[in-house]
């Protein structure tokens, strides 16, 4: 007769196996590889920061890169930054996301879109008393409605080059891992880019009968000249609870969500505290892989043990911080 322990070590693989089949049979939607080479690539934000590096990676995968943004000097020093580096001329595309008129008009401009990155945001960090309500609207004003209204204007254009080319197309928009988890003194960007999740994934139902696939990014702090901005004014416990997750660099960041577009995954962490985080707030967004499904499933439970573990840090931390003034 087999021993219990025998029997334990085939009945455990056998359930991980069938657990495994049904994921593989049950995620949604399907797989999909989205190519970028000799494809329009357009990025929002892209004379700066993580937009910047995207743009430079997408071009040295031979995309054809637009960036969009206000400052049309920084703009063409970008276009500089990537034709040195990469041998590509950008083109560019000088628009406020808070105005709809002028993001129909430079989506005009621009031509049908393949790949479309929302990248460009603000961030203001204080404590919500202190903030100005101007202040906070202006966040939700870039991040959220100036994401609205890129799509808005990309999609008709989109919709149809899929068609007429037959090949899967990408909407990836830029969250922030203060878009999974709220931090103290950014009552107003948190709301912003968790806003971005409902939006993308309603959006992610209403167009995959277009072959158009949705994928929302989770970097950390990330070095860049917003960053640097951001540092001058963040309040400490900001910085501190920020800082639960270490800070990557642009380069690193727009690569994981080049490779996650491609791939079409809905959800992109950048680093391995934002798998954690992903694995935590799964939630009910859709799932393509079922490697990764697998992980959710398991790892569930015992990711809340370990988020009740991070807030039960924050808020000593909190605690102790107030007890010290
Ligand atoms: N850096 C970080 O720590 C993290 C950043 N993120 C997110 O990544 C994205 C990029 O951040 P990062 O690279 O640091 O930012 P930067 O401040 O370095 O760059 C921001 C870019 O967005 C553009 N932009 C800002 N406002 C508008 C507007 N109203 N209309 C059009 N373009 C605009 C800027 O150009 P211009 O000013 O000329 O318009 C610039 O190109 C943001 O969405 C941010 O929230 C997420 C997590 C961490
Ligand atoms: C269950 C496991 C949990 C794992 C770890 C959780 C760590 C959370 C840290 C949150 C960091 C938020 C940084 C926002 C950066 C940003 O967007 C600003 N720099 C503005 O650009």
């Amino acid at each position: 007769m087999a021993s219990p322990f025998l029997l334990l070590l085939l009945v455990i693989p056998l359930c991980l196996l069938v657990l495994f089949l049904a994921l593989s049979f049950l995620a949604r939607p399907k797989s999909v590889r989205i190519p970028i080479k000799n494809r329009h690539v357009l990025i929002t934000g892209g004379s700066s920061g993580i937009g910047l590096a995207l743009a430079k990676a997408a071009a040295a995968q031979g995309a054809h890169v637009s960036i969009l943004a206000r400052n049309a000097k920084r703009l063409e020093e970008a276009r500089e930054e990537i034709k040195l580096a990469m041998g590509h001329m950008a083109r560019v595309l000088v628009a406020d996301v808070r105005d709809p008129q002028a993001v129909a008009q430079a989506l005009e401009e621009a031509g049908p879109v393949d790949v479309l990155v929302c990248n460009q945001g603000v961030f203001v960090p204080m404590e919500l008393e202190k903030q100005d309500l101007e202040e906070a609207k202006f966040m939700i004003d870039v991040n959220l409605m100036g994401t609205f209204h890129l799509i808005k204007a990309a999609l008709p254009g989109m919709k149809s080059r899929a068609r007429e080319t037959g090949l899967p197309a990408s909407i990836a928009i830029m969250s922030s891992q203060a878009g999974q988890v709220g931090v103290y003194g950014y009552t107003a960007y948190s709301a912003s880019k968790f806003a971005l999740r409902g939006l993308a994934e309603s959006l992610q139902q209403e167009v995959i009968a277009h072959n158009i696939h949705v994928s929302m990014i989770f970097p950390p702090d990330t070095a860049t000249p917003g960053l640097a901005e951001e540092q001058k004014k963040r309040p400490e416990l900001t910085t501190i609870i920020a800082g639960s997750s270490g800070e990557m660099k642009a380069e690193d960041v727009a690569k994981k969500a080049l490779d996650g577009l491609k791939e079409g995954q809905f959800i992109i962490p950048c680093n391995f505290d934002g798998t954690m985080l992903a694995i935590a707030t799964a939630g009910l967004s859709p799932q393509r892989s079922a490697v990764t499904a697998l992980f959710e499933v398991l790892g569930a439970g015992f990711m809340r043990f370990v988020g009740i573990g991070f807030q039960w840090n924050w808020y000593s931390t909190i605690q102790n911080w107030h007890a010290k003034r």
